[in-house]
């Protein structure tokens, strides 16, 4: 042995001895971290024994205080990531919290309740957007997580409309997931004879061109979730799917093209539904939904009052009401908390111009 390896392999070693020294200290660390989280549930309970163990406005200030506290080598978005696990556990220690999200296993969906909530929050799979309200409503979970608007291809209307359909329920958050779409297929598929590909209609459409290119003669079908079309190639040798990740690893199918959204930032927001108000964070929106008389100049009338009060308006949908021809409900998110006076002022001069005003929910602006 040379000099030189000896001396890489005594400072590997040491260097191994001193993270060894770091495991110690950041397990002792967190272990006092989550025996502090168990006192906060006590406390909590004393004050109140019907006490809201989740509370998404101290998780957004948590996260955004560790993202402004990093100096690196690790990015921001992984070391929040990190502490989002870590609270994740703490979190399950006072309640292990139960997410209705849309299912199969595998979907889009799921991957967005674990990013907001962590591997710790435990995932319920319902079999449709209107399915996850319902758990939520009736209490069989404690939140739902449902897609609503998609980046290329709009609005997910479904979700608007159970809004309408479930008055009692608050968004308390958001979550956007960048989709990566990747072409799927299983160990029987005959790779040179695919056709026919199966994904959810929003997917298919998400990856038009590159289907028009690579695959123009084979069969498109639109099945009721990305998860779904992974499931059904298993069984067939002439079939691949359109999914993610998620689906990719739940059924243990193999890539054969990766990435083939058309739009390369294509992502999904999704928003997490409770029967509770969320506090103010700092940096929050709000979602409100109105309905509107069809006449001249109402809707104008409506957003008046935004702009007056200098609010910052982030999207506005329109959607035709289910009482009454004629009419419409406009889905409208805008920065800011339903505490704030600002907002306070808005609401109240907008809801004097509306058949109906609504607010579903003001909650922290998505971190991770
Ligand atoms: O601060 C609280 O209320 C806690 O319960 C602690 C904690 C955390 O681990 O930091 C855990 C869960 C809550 O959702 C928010 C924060």
């Amino acid at each position: 042995m040379t000099d030189s390896s000896s001396s890489t392999s005594d400072s590997l070693e040491s260097l191994r001895q001193r993270i060894d020294q770091l495991d110690s200290d950041i397990l002792a660390l967190i272990s006092e971290r989550a025996r502090c989280a168990q006192q906060v549930a006590s406390v909590k309970l004393t004050e109140d024994p019907s006490a809201v163990f989740y509370r998404p406005e101290r998780e957004a200030r948590v996260l955004r205080r560790v993202m402004e506290l990093n100096d690196g080598p690790l990015s921001n978005e992984e070391m929040a990531r990190l502490f989002r696990e870590i609270m994740s556990s703490c979190l399950a220690l006072e309640q292990p919290v139960r997410v209705a999200y849309l299912g199969p296993e595998g979907t889009f969906t799921e991957q967005a309740a674990l990013k907001h909530f962590g591997g710790s929050a435990v995932p319920v799979p319902t079999n449709a957007i209107d399915e996850v309200f319902r758990e939520v409503e009736a209490g069989a979970t404690h939140y739902g997580v449902v897609p609503v608007e998609n980046s290329s291809e709009g609005i997910v209307s479904h979700t608007l409309d159970s809004f309408m359909a479930s008055p009692s329920l608050k968004i308390n958050g958001e979550v956007v997931l960048r989709i990566h779409h990747h072409l799927l297929v299983s160990e029987r598929t005959r790779r040179d004879q695919i056709s026919r590909i199966y994904s959810h209609s929003q997917s298919l459409a998400q990856c038009r061109k590159w289907l028009d290119a690579h695959y123009p003669h084979a069969e498109r079908v639109a099945v009721s979730s990305n998860a779904e079309a992974a499931r059904l190639v298993k069984s067939e040798w002439h079939s691949a799917a359109i999914a993610g990740d998620m689906a990719a690893k739940r059924y243990e199918l193999e890539r054969v093209a990766e990435k083939i959204e058309d739009q390369p930032d294509n992502s999904t927001r999704f928003l997490i539904i409770g029967t509770h108000d969320v506090p103010p964070s700092g940096d929050d929106k709000t979602s409100i939904v109105a309905a509107m008389r069809n006449q001249p100049g109402a809707l104008h009338d409506l957003l008046e009052p935004f702009h007056r009060h200098g609010i910052d308006m982030t999207r506005l949908e329109s959607r035709p009401s289910h009482n009454g021809a004629w009419s419409y409900v406009f889905f409208i998110d805008f920065k800011g908390h339903g505490d704030d006076e600002r907002v306070k002022a808005a609401l109240a001069e907008a809801s004097e111009r509306t058949a109906d005003l609504k607010v579903l929910g003001s909650y922290p602006v998505g971190v991770l």
